[in-house]
C-alpha cells in the first residue's frame, strides 16, 4: 500500500514502515561513530519503543554492545491500517541488533500489568540471568493499577489557577493564546498515580523478587525542569507533581540498592519533539523557539545525542569515579538548554512571536518536519510514492 500521515491534532495514526526504519538506522549509525562506551552488560528498557527510551537502547546496543529487552505496547497492524512507529522501530532495532550478534527481545504488552513483569522477569532468568541497568520511559495518559484496578488519567494542567499564554498550531503555524484550568485534586492524584515513580518501583521489586537485577545495577528514569515560561504547565502544574514523586522514588530505589553497591536516578533531560510532549499545550512553540537558539549555537541534540551523553558523559564516565549529580541528586544533561544565554534568547524570542514571524524567528518548520518523522515520514531517501508492505515482523517477540 501507499502509506500517507494520516493526522488528528498531535497524533498520527498512520506509521511509514521504512521511515521508521530509517530514523533508526540514523540514530545507530551516529551511535557506531563515537567512541565506545565500557557500560551495562544486559539491559532492561520498559517504554523501548520510541523517544529517550528507544534512543537509551540504541546506545547500550550499539555503543556498549549489551543485550537489551525492550517491553513496549504492542501496536501491531490490524485491518487496513499501518502498525504503530513503535512496532516498526523495534523491528528495525531488532534486527539491526541481531545482524551485529547482540541478543535482544521485545516484551510486548502493558507495562503496568502484573503479566507483562512477570514476562519480563522470567526472560530475563532463561536468557540473560540477570540485568545491570534498568531504563524506565514510559510515558502515557492512562495507567490501570494492577492492585486496585484502578484506571487513571494524567492531566496536563496547571495547579490553583489558570495559566494564560501562547501556544502554536504547529501544523499551520498559527499562534494563540490558551487559557488552562487549573487541575483538580483528583486530577493531580491521576497524573501522581500514572506518570509517578509507583512503577518504576514496581518493575524493580518484580526483578529483584524473581532474581533478575544484579546486585550493583544501576535504574534510571526520566525528568524535565524547563525554564520560567513553561513552569506553571510543566514543573509547577500536574505533571511536575508527578515528576516530584519520581525523584522521591529515585530516592528510595537508591539507597535500598546502594547495600549491594546499585544506584537510582532521575535524569533530567532537554525538552525534545517527541509524541509524548507534542501533547503539552504550550510546550511545542518553547521547544520551536528553543531548536532555532540551539542550532545556531550548535549545541542542538536530539534523544540519541542526548542518551549517548547521559552514558559516555555520566553513568559510564572513564573519568569521574562518581556519577555527577546537582543538589538534589538528579543527573542533569539539561544543562546546554538551561545555560543563561540560551534561556536569554529564548525569553527575548517568545516575548516576541506572534502568526506572522513564527517561522522566521522559531524553528517551527524543523519541529513540525520532526514530528512527522517519529512516524516514519519527511525523512530523505525514502519514495513515498511507492508501495510498501505495512506487515513488518519482529524477531524474538513475546
Ligand atoms: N520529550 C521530552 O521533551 C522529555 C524531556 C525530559 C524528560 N522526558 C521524559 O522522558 C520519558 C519518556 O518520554 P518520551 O518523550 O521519550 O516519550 P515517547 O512517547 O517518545 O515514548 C514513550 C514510550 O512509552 C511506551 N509506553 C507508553 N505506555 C506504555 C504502556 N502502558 N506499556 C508499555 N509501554 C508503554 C511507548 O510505547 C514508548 O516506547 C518520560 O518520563 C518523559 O516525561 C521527556
Amino acid at each position: 500500500m501507499i502509506i500517507k500521515p494520516r493526522t488528528r491534532g498531535f497524533i498520527c495514526t498512520t506509521a511509514h514502515p521504512q521511515g521508521c526504519a530509517e530514523q533508526v538506522r540514523r540514530q545507530i549509525e551516529y551511535v557506531q561513530a563515537r567512541p565506545a562506551i565500557r557500560g551495562p552488560r544486559n539491559v532492561l528498557v520498559v517504554g523501548a519503543s520510541a523517544g529517550y527510551g528507544l534512543a537509551a537502547r540504541i546506545v547500550a546496543a550499539f555503543g556498549a554492545r549489551a543485550n537489551t529487552v525492550g517491553v513496549y505496547r504492542p501496536g501491531e497492524r490490524s485491518g487496513g491500517r499501518t502498525a504503530s512507529a513503535g512496532w516498526y522501530n523495534s523491528a528495525a532495532f531488532e534486527t539491526a541488533a541481531r545482524e551485529t550478534g547482540l541478543q535482544s527481545f521485545s516484551v510486548t504488552g502493558d507495562a503496568f500489568a502484573d503479566e507483562t513483569k512477570a514476562k519480563a522477569v522470567n526472560l530475563i532468568r532463561k536468557e540473560l540471568g540477570q540485568v545491570d541497568l534498568v531504563i524506565y520511559s514510559v510515558a502515557t495518559a492512562r495507567r490501570t493499577n494492577p492492585r486496585t484496578g484502578e484506571t487513571s488519567t494524567s492531566v496536563l494542567k496547571p495547579i490553583g489557577q489558570p495559566y494564560t499564554n501562547k501556544t502554536v498550531n504547529f501544523h499551520d503555524g498559527e499562534v494563540s493564546l490558551v487559557t488552562l484550568e487549573p487541575a483538580t485534586e483528583e486530577e493531580i492524584q491521576g497524573t501522581v498515580d500514572v506518570m509517578g515513580g509507583e512503577d518504576w518501583q514496581l518493575w524493580i521489586d518484580a526483578l529483584r523478587e524473581g532474581g533478575a537485577l544484579a546486585p550493583n545495577a544501576t535504574t534510571i528514569a526520566y525528568s524535565y525542569i524547563g525554564p520560567e515560561l513553561t513552569q506553571a504547565i510543566y514543573r509547577q502544574g500536574s505533571i511536575g507533581r508527578a515528576k516530584d514523586h519520581l525523584e522521591a522514588t529515585a530516592k528510595r530505589l537508591h539507597e535500598r540498592l546502594a547495600a549491594g553497591g546499585g544506584r537510582a536516578y532521575v535524569t533530567v533531560g532537554k525538552a525534545l519533539v517527541t509524541q509524548s510532549s507534542s501533547a503539552i499545550p504550550v510546550v511545542p512553540l518553547y521547544i520551536s523557539a528553543l531548536y532555532k537558539v540551539m542550532k545556531e549555537k550548535g549545541i542542538h541534540e536530539g534523544c540519541i545525542e542526548q542518551m549517548y551523553r547521559l552514558f559516555a558523559d555520566r553513568l559510564y564516565s572513564p573519568n569521574a569515579e562518581d556519577v555527577p549529580v546537582d543538589g538534589e541528586g538528579r543527573i542533569r544533561i539539561d544543562d546546554w538548554e538551561m545555560r543563561e544565554d540560551v534561556q536569554r534568547e529564548v525569553a527575548d524570542i517568545w516575548s516576541r512571536i506572534e502568526t506572522s514571524n513564527i517561522y522566521e524567528l522559531t524553528d517551527l518548520e524543523g519541529y513540525r518536519r520532526e514530528f512527522f518523522q517519529l512516524f516514519g515520514f519527511e525523512t530523505e531517501g525514502i519514495d513515498y510514492e511507492a508501495d510498501v508492505d505495512p506487515n513488518v515482523d519482529i524477531p524474538n517477540i513475546s
